[in-house]
Formats: C-alpha cells, sequence, structure tokens
C-alpha cells in the first residue's frame, strides 16, 4: 500500500527560505503543502506557488496561523510545520504547533537557551517530535565534525560568521551551535596570552563561556558563510564553508520533514537525524 504523503504547513511562505521550500515541497512525491503563512497584508490570499515561481499550487498564502494549524490537525497523517519566520516569534510558533499536535521543524534561529529547554519540555509532554535545525546544510555539519576533531588538539579558536545583511540576529545560529559542539570536551579555549584592551568595544567579537570568541560580518552580497580558526605557534587551521544557493538547504529540510514524525521529543542538530 503507498503511503499518504505528509502534509506540510510552511511558516515565512513568502521569505528567502520559505518560497525554496515551497518550491521543494512541490516537487517532493511524499509531501503535500496544506498551508502557506506570511505576514504581509498584500501577499494574503495570493497562491504561494505564484509566490514562489514554481506555478500555482492552490494554496492561499494566509495569516491565521491557528486556523491553519487546526485543519492540518485534522487531516489523516499527522502533519508537519516548518518554520523559517523570524527570532521575536519562533518561540510561539512552535509551541503553537505542537499544542495542535503539529510537529514542527524549525529552521529560524535565534531561539534563547530557555526557550529552547521549554520547548523540549512541551515536546517531551504532548510526546510529539519537533527538531530544532540551526543549519541545514551537508557541508556544515561536516565542517562542525572537522572542528570537534581539530578542537582536541588546538585550545585557541575563533569562529567568523558571514551573511546578508537582512539577518535579524547575531551571532548566527550555525556559530552558537559550532561554538556549543567545542565546548562539550568542557575545555577553557584562548587562554589569555596579554592584557588585552578593546579600544572599541566589540573589536574582539563576542567570547562564550567557554572562551570561544565568535565575530559576525554583515554585508549585502553575502549569503551565508563560517570560517572556524585554530591556531597554534607556528600553525593555522582555517575550515570554511560557503553558501552560495538557498536550494543547498533544500535535501535537509526535505529529510527534517520526514525525519520528524519518527520523534517523540525534541532534537537539536542536523548531525543527530543524518
Ligand atoms: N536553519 C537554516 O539552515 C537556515 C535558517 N535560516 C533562518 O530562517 C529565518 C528566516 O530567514 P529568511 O527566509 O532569510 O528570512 P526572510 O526575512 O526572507 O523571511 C521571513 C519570513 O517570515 C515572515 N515573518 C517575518 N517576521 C515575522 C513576524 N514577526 N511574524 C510572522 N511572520 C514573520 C515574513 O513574512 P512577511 O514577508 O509577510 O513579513 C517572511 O515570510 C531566519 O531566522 C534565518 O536565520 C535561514 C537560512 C537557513
Ligand atoms: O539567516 C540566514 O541566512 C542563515 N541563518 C542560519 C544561522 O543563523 O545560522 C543558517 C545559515 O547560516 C543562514
Amino acid at each position: 500500500m503507498t503511503q499518504a504523503p505528509i502534509p506540510v504547513v510552511v511558516n515565512g511562505a513568502t521569505g528567502k527560505m520559505g518560497r525554496e521550500t515551497i518550491k521543494a515541497i512541490a516537487a517532493s512525491k511524499d509531501m503535500t503543502l496544506v498551508g502557506a503563512l506570511a505576514r504581509n497584508p498584500d501577499r494574503i490570499g495570493q497562491d504561494v506557488g505564484e509566490v514562489a515561481g514554481c506555478g500555482p499550487l492552490e494554496v492561499p498564502i494566509l495569516n491565521d496561523m491557528q486556523g491553519t494549524l487546526a485543519l492540518a490537525s485534522q487531516e489523516k497523517q499527522p502533519a508537519v510545520m516548518v518554520d523559517f519566520t523570524h527570532p521575536d516569534v519562533v518561540y510561539e510558533n512552535a509551541r503553537a504547533a505542537i499544542a495542535y499536535g503539529v510537529r514542527p521543524v524549525i529552521g529560524t534561529t535565534g531561539l534563547s537557551v530557555e526557550q529552547l529547554n521549554d520547548l523540549a519540555d512541551f515536546a517531551d509532554k504532548a510526546s510529539i517530535g519537533c527538531l530544532v535545525i540551526p543549519n541545514f546544510s551537508i557541508g556544515v555539519v561536516l565542517m562542525q565534525q572537522a572542528a570537534v576533531q581539530a578542537s582536541r588538539y588546538f585550545d585557541h579558536v575563533e569562529i567568523i560568521e558571514l551573511h546578508h545583511n537582512q539577518k535579524a540576529d547575531a551571532p548566527s545560529g550555525t556559530a552558537i551551535q559550532t561554538a556549543q559542539l567545542l565546548a562539550e570536551f568542557g575545555k577553557a579555549f584562548n587562554p589569555p596570552t596579554v592584557d588585552e584592551t578593546e579600544k572599541l568595544p566589540g573589536a574582539r567579537g563576542s567570547q562564550t563561556e567557554d572562551g570561544i570568541r565568535i565575530h559576525s560580518v554583515r554585508l549585502p552580497g553575502l549569503i551565508a558563510h563560517q570560517e572556524v580558526i585554530f591556531g597554534a605557534p607556528g600553525q593555522l587551521y582555517t575550515l570554511r564553508h560557503d553558501t552560495s544557493d538557498r536550494a543547498s538547504y533544500m535535501p535537509g529540510v526535505l529529510l527534517c520533514i520526514r525525519k520528524v514524525l519518527e520523534l517523540k521529543s525534541l532534537v537539536y542538530g542536523l548531525e543527530k537525524v543524518l
């Protein structure tokens, strides 16, 4: 017997990532788009396929999240909500989806540790899968794995993340997750070697509890890029990942839509479901 397609709602459907996600879902035989949410009143009622550039899909853009989730929860198959919106609203979006039994796949960055823990508790209690994925690209997972390896041997490391200048949050979710992965050994990075004065506040970037420095660059012309630079006397080891097209995130997004249905709690990071 063929499996019925997975009903999917896209929140932030008109955005850069939302439009890419709409196209990817429309091209996937095992998924069906059942809702498209956005905020801009000029877009409401338009066919989301037309807006995304993949032809009509007969799914209108709406700004009624509760109503859309309620309808999605009535589908025969468990539904999924992919969220690419804004750090200010992502927590409430994820809570609402879980409350309706709709599995969240969260790509939006900027959730605080407290919000993440709270969502994990909420998903646990509801026995609902929830994926929070700071970066959907396989290249970033590989870069993080290489960085974790290197961090066993290097005590000095700084992260530089570079993004387009429409990005609302800094540092990026990817940089924060990279630093968290490096910190898992419990090492104190970047022990001071000199008394340092910042002549301009922020000159040395931000610093995590474990001493890892993160620098955020925002410029038009960039999409999403990250370097992890390790230093030791007489040598540098530099890892770099560049995103040149947001289509690169889509295999990860589609994988997560399928995987979240197998989960009963919150999972953070693409590497956990590969
Ligand atoms: N995990 C990953 O791999 C990736 C994550 N991201 C993250 O995804 C998020 C979205 O990025 P991107 O697509 O570039 O952003 P865009 O600004 O291009 O799109 C945001 C979308 O969310 C909607 N939106 C924005 N603010 C609100 C709000 N306050 N309430 C409701 N809807 C809102 C917008 O609707 P409208 O236009 O109608 O206002 C739009 O549809 C960011 O957090 C970004 O960091 C991005 C790339 C990859
Ligand atoms: O805003 C973006 O564009 C991106 N956001 C995510 C992040 O904050 O890490 C993922 C990727 O870097 C693109």
